[in-house]
This record gives structure tokens, sequence and C-alpha cells, in this order.
């Protein structure tokens, strides 16, 4: 947000727009995803892992959903394995759900250890931990010119999340890091996607908001603009007529799920841009598309009409 080649006044500035924002947030949680491909560039995590650990020092409780989803392709990649994707998840047997734990587990203690150095207090886990993402086998509903519903292996959608162990770790100041795993009745594991997990988090912890970073500048319109702000009902029109696709569908539904169960407002930011988090959260501008609710007419019932509309 400063730039060392400002001025101390515009610095004070700066510091004083910050103040009200700082003073209505404390002690309220803001879920962000961090995608995979917003996290490409060293410099860029290590700027990430800082502006969190500022926002936990100034009292505020941010709650990490981190995704992954390159950098597993590419440790697939090493090991000879294609990608396969159906209606954007990963088609997961047990060779490809190994390779989704071990990416994942390696960025999660990566961004745990950075926020850490940057003087935060942060603590990793998985779904499995105390159980709290609760999941079952999720099968695509059959499309057109397909009979049954279609099987893709070890991806689960949420059951339930229990706040519990989240609850317990922001009582004691500590910012969770979560990977995108969850654990069925039996002990299986299965590989989720980090936006849903994200969007279910937020409204089970009733965050303030969601925060969902990219590397796109937001959501943008045909023309490949961005749209700073839109209500649930004029999404509708957006997904209808193909403007949003791929990776935007799961972001904008769990947006919109969360949005409707009461989280204040939600957010699609440009994870490139240098303290995208701070500029978000702490200035009047705000970047990226802005998501709120407009008591129009529901989009998504749940995320299985997610699937079934794609
Ligand atoms: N209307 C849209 N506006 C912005 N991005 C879009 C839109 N429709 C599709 N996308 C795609 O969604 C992508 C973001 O989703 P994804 O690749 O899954 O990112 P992440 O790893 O951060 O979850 C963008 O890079 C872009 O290619
Ligand atoms: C089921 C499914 O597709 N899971 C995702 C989990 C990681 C993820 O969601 O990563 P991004 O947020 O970076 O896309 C995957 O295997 O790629």
């Amino acid at each position: 947000m400063a730039s060392s080649s400002l001025d101390a006044s515009s610095k004070a500035n700066i510091l004083a727009e910050a103040l009200p924002y700082i003073q209505s947030f404390h002690s309220r949680t803001f879920v962000i995803k961090y995608g995979g491909n917003a996290m490409t560039d060293e410099a860029l995590k290590a700027g990430f892992a800082r502006d969190i650990a500022l926002l936990q020092l100034v009292g505020m409780r941010p709650v990490i959903v981190h995704g992954g989803g390159p950098q597993i392709t590419g440790l697939l990649e090493r090991m000879g394995v294609k990608s396969e994707f159906r209606r954007g998840m990963r088609v997961t047997d047990a060779q490809t759900l190994e390779a989704v734990e071990m990416a994942t587990a390696k960025i999660n203690q990566e961004i745990v250890g950075l926020i850490n150095r940057s003087g935060g207090k942060a603590v990793g886990l998985s779904g499995q931990d105390g159980r709290f993402i609760q999941a079952r086998k999720l099968l695509l509903p059959p499309e057109a010119g397909e009979t049954e519903p279609v099987d893709i292996g070890a991806v689960g959608e949420i059951e339930r999340i229990d706040p519990e162990v989240i609850n317990l770790l922001q009582s004691r100041s500590f910012v969770p890091v979560i990977m995108p795993i969850g654990v069925g009745t039996d002990g299986e594991v299965y590989n989720i996607n980090a936006d849903l997990v994200a969007g279910t988090l937020a409204r089970s912890l009733d965050a303030e908001k969601l925060i969902l970073m990219t590397n796109t500048p937001g959501v943008l319109n045909k023309a490949g603009k961005l749209i700073p702000s839109l209500t649930l009902s004029e999404v509708d029109g957006l997904v209808a007529d193909g403007t949003l696709s791929g990776g935007m569908l799961p972001k904008i539904g769990s947006a919109l799920d969360a949005v409707r169960a009461g989280v204040k407002s939600a957010h699609v930011i440009d994870g490139r841009v240098p303290n995208a988090l701070l500029l978000e959260l702490l200035t009047s501008e705000g970047i990226g598309t802005l998501i709120r609710p407009d008591g129009g007419p529901h989009f998504l019932t749940d995320s299985q009409r997610y699937f079934g509309d794609l």
C-alpha cells in the first residue's frame, strides 16, 4: 500500500484512511481464499503473508483457505501423469489424490512459515484435523448424452463444516491456514475445490467478508473490462450468457452461496497486485469485484445446482 517514495504526509494520510476500517473490522472474521494461480511469484507470496500478519496484529481475524491447482498439475506432470478435469473438478484417482495431498501440504506449510516469519501466528490444518471438513463423494449430475451421474474419483462435496477447531485457534489469536482436503464418515480422504471450502467456511464462521484472490482483476465483462460491483441477480445473466466460465464458476457459486447465507459481501480480487488485501480491506477504493445481496431472485440453491448448471 504505502511506497517508500511517498512523503511523510502521504504516508500519514494512508494510515488515517485505514484507521476507521481497522476499528470497525476489529475481531471480525475474514475468509480469504488464496488461489494457486495467485501464488506463482515468491515475492507476492511473501507480501501476502506480511499483509495477513499485519491484519492479525491490528486485531482482525483472517482465516486462509488456499488452493494449489497449478502446483498439483505441475507435480503430476513431473510424475508423468496428465491432469484431467470434468466441469472444473480434477478427476482424482489414488495416485492423483496422493499428489493433491503432497502439493497442498507443501503450500500449506510454506504459507504458515511465511506468516510466522512476518510476525504473525499461523497454524496449518486440513479438513482431517478434528474432522472439521466432513465430506462425501461428489457425483456430477448427468448432462446431455449421459444417463448416469459421473464418478470422478476421490472428489468430495462438503456435507458439513464443524467450526469448533477454527474458533479455538481464533480465540488464541492464531491464523488458521486450511488446505482443501475433506474427510468422509469412514475416514476416506477427499479432494475438494478450494473455492467451495472457502465459501462454506465463510458461512459457517459467519464471516464479515469472503475474499477470493485469483489471477484476474476481478469479474470481467464480455469486453474484458472489470465489473466493479454485482448483485446476486445480476450474476444469473452473466452465467446464462456465458460471460462467466471455467474457474470463475465455482468462485462465483461460492461467493453467492456465502452472501445469500448472511456473509455481508464477497470480493473477487487480483492476487497478483502487491498488497491487494490491504487495498481491499483498509482503503475506501477497494479493488476487484464486490458481490452483494440485492433481495432479488437467488442464483444457485446449492452447490449441486451449480454443478448441474455447468
Ligand atoms: N468473466 C470472467 N472474469 C474473470 N475471469 C474469468 C471469467 N470467466 C472465466 N474466468 C477465468 O477464471 C479464472 C480464475 O479461476 P481459476 O483459474 O480457477 O483461479 P484460482 O486458481 O485462483 O482458483 C481466470 O483466470 C479466468 O481465466
Ligand atoms: C476437486 C478439485 O478440482 N480440487 C482442486 C483443489 C485445489 C484448488 O482448488 O486449487 P485452486 O484454487 O488453485 O484452483 C484441484 O485438485 O485442483
